[in-house]
């Protein structure tokens, strides 16, 4: 029987055991991160975790001052690599004077096989747009090109640094629609964001950071696990400092007729809600979500590090 090399064993890139300095500050400590074909990964940290200088070593962009950096098994600086890699960066260098259809010409350019300029347009949403200067363009538009750039190479790896940011609802989706369109042909994305619900929306796996360590690992199903809690909301005239004092109940907020409360587990709460009040109704439980999952796995890493 012939063995096919599965998904897990052979990562597209990989940090393993990255240390990076820059003079005192310590910004990555022996961060290990995997990404794989066919799949999105979301790198989650708080602001100065750590994570735009991940992406920069996997770019080649900055050096490690210790650990392995392997992007298809190789040196990510080599030319025939960065000719398989698409960014979308934060800071995004782009010629303002120049028109996008120019843009995407010139970047295209650089690429062995690249996607048609119509495919681009259609992917990343571009129509009316390719005779308009960059630099006069929307913020939305702007990141639509950003994307447009980003994937006109046919990357095997992707990096999308908060995608999102500035589209508004219809634009993320299409956004969204695109990435899981480019992942479906076997492309490998990095996505760091810090919307949450992008992250749960789009990601395989989720690897959350802190103090450029990796604190969780694992599908978003796996991170959300790492919180039990439950959210309640029910309309009720219960007053806040009643419910807040039960057991099992974390916090409670009263958002107009609303109550809005945290608890450990459910069942035993909601049991209590409804003998205490027999007039209230629109109950609603929730999971912990995503955002949930970050907030305890990073203060739970900083209570340990403190
Ligand atoms: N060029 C630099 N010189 C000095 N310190 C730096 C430099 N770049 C980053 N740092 C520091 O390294 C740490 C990690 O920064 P990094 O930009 O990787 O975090 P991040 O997770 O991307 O943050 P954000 O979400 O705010 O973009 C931070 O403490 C930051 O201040």
């Amino acid at each position: 029987m012939i063995a096919h090399p599965t998904r897990d064993a052979v990562p597209l890139a990989r940090l393993q055991g990255i240390r990076k300095r820059y003079g005192a500050i310590t910004a990555l400590d022996g961060l290990d991160l995997t990404l794989h074909t066919g799949q999105v990964t979301a790198l989650l940290g708080a602001n100065g975790a750590g994570k735009t200088t991940a992406v920069g070593l996997l770019l080649g962009l900055l050096s490690a001052d210790a650990g392995t950096v392997e992007v298809f098994g190789q040196s990510p600086s080599r030319l025939h690599v960065r000719q398989r890699v698409g960014t979308m960066l934060q800071s995004a260098n782009i010629p303002e004077r120049l028109q996008v259809g120019e843009l995407l010409a010139l970047v295209r350019s650089y690429y062995p096989r690249p996607r048609s300029v119509d495919e681009c347009i259609a992917m990343a949403g571009l129509q009316g747009l390719l005779g308009r200067r960059y630099g006069k363009l929307s913020g939305g538009q702007q990141r639509r090109v950003q994307f447009a750039l980003a994937i006109c190479g046919r990357p095997a790896l992707l990096f999308l640094d908060e995608p999102t940011t500035g589209l508004d609802i219809e634009a993320r989706q299409a956004l969204w629609q695109a990435i899981r369109g480019l992942v479906a042909e076997g492309a490998a994305v990095l996505l760091t964001t810090h919307y949450l619900e992008e992250a749960e929306a789009l990601s395989d796996r989720v690897a959350v950071i802190d103090q450029g360590r990796r604190v969780a690992e694992g599908t978003v199903h796996e991170i959300r696990a790492h919180v039990s809690l439950r959210r309640i909301r029910c309309i009720t005239t219960l007053a806040e400092d009643e419910v807040a004092a039960w057991p099992q109940v974390r916090e409670v907020e009263r958002d107009g007729e609303y109550l809005r409360v945290v608890a450990d587990v459910a069942e035993p709460v909601v049991r209590r809600l409804l003998a205490a009040d027999a007039d209230l109704h629109e109950l609603e439980i929730q999971r912990a979500g995503l955002a949930d999952a970050f907030l305890a796995l990073t203060q739970k890493a900083t209570r340990e590090a403190t």
